[in-house]
């Protein structure tokens, strides 16, 4: 048998609703509706299939305050987090939410209705103080705060909900276990002890050591239960971990772990996360909980110290060890000792042995420079998945946008570029004359500041496009505004290496050599708004490389650009 829920029931809202949920579709068309946003959903999906039992809905005033204060509902039961539906002003308004209405909480990724909530209050919280309490600083270099302060509504509306439908996924159906999925599972299984192990990070061997030890210290089978709902900025997306931990299950002796995703919104809160995951496993059915070294912590404060300290969250679950109904398993961090090739938790060795790491930094490191990543740290097959999302330098896309007078020379440069590159191999370039941008993609555009700034993010983002999907990209428009370069900088910069590099042929010396006439028709007023004739050129002030072919020839800039792409390891022939 599973480890009975927290309060004593699973609130599965699905499963008890399920009889009238016709007559909730039917009444959820008709009331005012709420668009949810990622991290409410995360949070009504939890609540709807009972991960966040005892709710039933979200906090009312009475239990939030409870919670903030002194971790607890106001039936006493023990919760650390505030689960509150926050929302502006203007849409508690025009949806007319008060207490006693009901409204319809709908999906913002396919507009479909999951429950209906009927108001118990509305209320201001104070958030300065939430985020000291529960988080421990109002700090906002804690991205939970920085939340509360600048994307949560200064509003929170309590209140139970009915479950209509469960959320839809596309992504790794299959692993995704409600907990009473679960729950039946592990009693078809025929476990009655589970340990579970939360993560938001690919899992290596010190991982794998880690959790069958405790496994094999309380008799208990794995659940690897990995959260995919929203984890810390920056983190590895949950496709590739989800991947990672497929990779890896099979090092675990036969059938001895279960994987299961978890669909929760992590607040990085340290000490009250770690008794929040502790409650949501128990309520999955596990009877035992890992809890290591600065679980679920946030990073640095804006002091540059750590926001919690390493076992403080080991302590919080400790205090609260008789009430939590799910034994906290606590680890110190694992280690490897190359002189008998095993793993040890810290705390366990003895003076002076020899010991080694790679940090989660050295490992991206050398993900992104293609270096080896030992078999003692990791396993062949992981690594492989991890080399997949995170190809080396030479397999990275990027992006050489040229900006420049019309006849600078960015042209023939971006089309020698194109050639030397095809000439290179192990990427497809893709290039991107203003021309041709011009006729395939704008062409309903003419040249006023506005249509030129659109154009060039246009060019922006299908640069970046390409760019996440590992193509060499050469852009030459004219580009002549400072605030679209930087937009196409960022744009591009999201997936990979961006350079801009500066045509700088002094517009006389474009005129001079102009063999098509066109400086010539903008003289004589017959092209209006010529750029360098009477339409401005803000030079950039901070391009990567400036090349002038009035002093300069195109094979020298290309043969620059291609030095600029090297020394970044880009063309690396490994
Ligand atoms: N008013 C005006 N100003 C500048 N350029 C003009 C203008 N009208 C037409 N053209 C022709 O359009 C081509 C440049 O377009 P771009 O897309 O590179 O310009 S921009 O970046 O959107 O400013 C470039 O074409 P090509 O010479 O074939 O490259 C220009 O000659």
């Amino acid at each position: 048998m599973a480890n009975p829920p927290h309060g004593g029931v699973l609130k599965d809202l699905i499963a008890r609703d399920a009889p009238r949920r016709k007559e909730l579709a039917v009444e959820a068309e008709k009331l005012p509706a709420i668009v949810l946003n990622e991290r409410q959903l995360c949070d009504l999906e939890l609540i709807l299939n009972g991960g966040f039992s005892p709710l039933e809905g979200f906090m009312n005033q009475k239990d939030y305050d409870g919670v903030v204060d002194n971790n607890r509902l106001a039936d006493g039961n023990l919760f650390s987090i505030p689960i509150c539906l926050d929302l502006d002003k203007a849409t508690i308004d025009e949806s007319g939410i008060k207490p006693g209405a009901r409204v319809t909480l709908r999906d913002f990724r396919d507009d479909r209705n999951l429950a209906i909530i009927t108001v118990d209050d509305v209320y201001q919280p104070d958030k300065h103080k939430e985020a000291k309490e529960v988080f421990g600083a109002d700090d906002e270099a804690h991205p939970a705060v920085k939340y509360l302060h600048h994307t949560a509504g200064e509003y929170y509306v309590g209140g139970k909900v009915d479950a209509i439908d469960r959320l839809m996924h596309y992504d790794y159906v299959a692993l995704r276990y409600s907990p009473a999925e679960l729950r039946l599972h592990f009693d078809k299984l025929g476990w009655s002890r589970v340990v579970a192990f939360q993560t938001r990070n690919p899992m290596h061997r010190a991982h794998r050591e880690l959790t069958v030890r405790a496994a094999r210290a309380r008799q208990a089978n794995v659940l690897i239960h990995p959260v995919v709902g929203l984890t810390k900025p920056g983190d590895i997306d949950h496709f590739t971990r989800v991947r990672v931990y497929q990779a890896l299950l099979p090092r675990y002796p036969n059938g001895m772990a279960v994987l299961g995703l978890l669909p929760l919104a992590m607040r990085m809160g340290g000490p009250r996360e770690a008794i929040w995951h502790a409650i949501i496993r128990k309520n999955h059915g596990a009877t035992h909980f890992i809890v290591g070294r600065d679980h679920a912590g946030p990073g640095k404060n804006s002091q540059g110290q750590d926001f919690y300290g390493p076992y403080d969250a080991q302590d919080a679950v400790e205090k609260y060890r008789d009430e939590l109904g799910i034994e906290v398993v606590p680890f110190q961090q694992m280690t490897y000792l190359p002189d008998t090739d095993e793993y040890k938790p810290k705390d366990e060795l003895e003076k002076g042995i020899r010991t080694s790491d790679i940090s989660g930094t050295e490992l991206r490191s050398r993900l992104r420079t293609g270096r080896e990543i030992p078999e003692w740290f990791s396993y062949p097959e992981v690594v492989r998945v991890l080399r997949e999302s995170h190809p080396p330098r030479n397999k990275q896309g990027f992006t050489v946008f040229l900006t420049g007078y019309q006849n600078s020379g960015k042209d023939a440069i971006a089309r020698a570029l194109n050639v030397t590159l095809n000439q290179q191999g192990g990427r497809s370039v893709s290039l991107l004359l203003g021309e041709t941008v011009r006729s395939e993609l704008s062409s309903e555009l003419g040249f006023s500041k506005d249509d030129r700034n659109k154009n060039i993010m246009r060019i922006g983002f299908v640069a970046s496009e390409l760019t996440r999907a590992g193509a060499a990209v050469i852009a030459a428009p004219i580009a002549p505004f400072e605030s679209s370069r930087r937009y196409a900088r960022e744009t591009v910069e999201k997936f990979g290496s961006f350079y801009l590099v500066h045509v700088s042929t002094p517009l006389e010396y474009c005129e001079k050599t102009d063999r098509r006439g066109i400086y010539a028709k903008a003289r004589r007023g017959e092209i209006k708004g010529f750029t360098g004739v009477d339409d401005p050129y803000e030079a950039p002030t901070k391009a990567d490389l400036v090349v002038n072919l009035e002093q300069s020839n195109v094979r020298t800039a290309v043969h620059q650009i291609v030095l600029l792409l090297e020394a970044e390891g880009l063309l690396d022939q490994l």
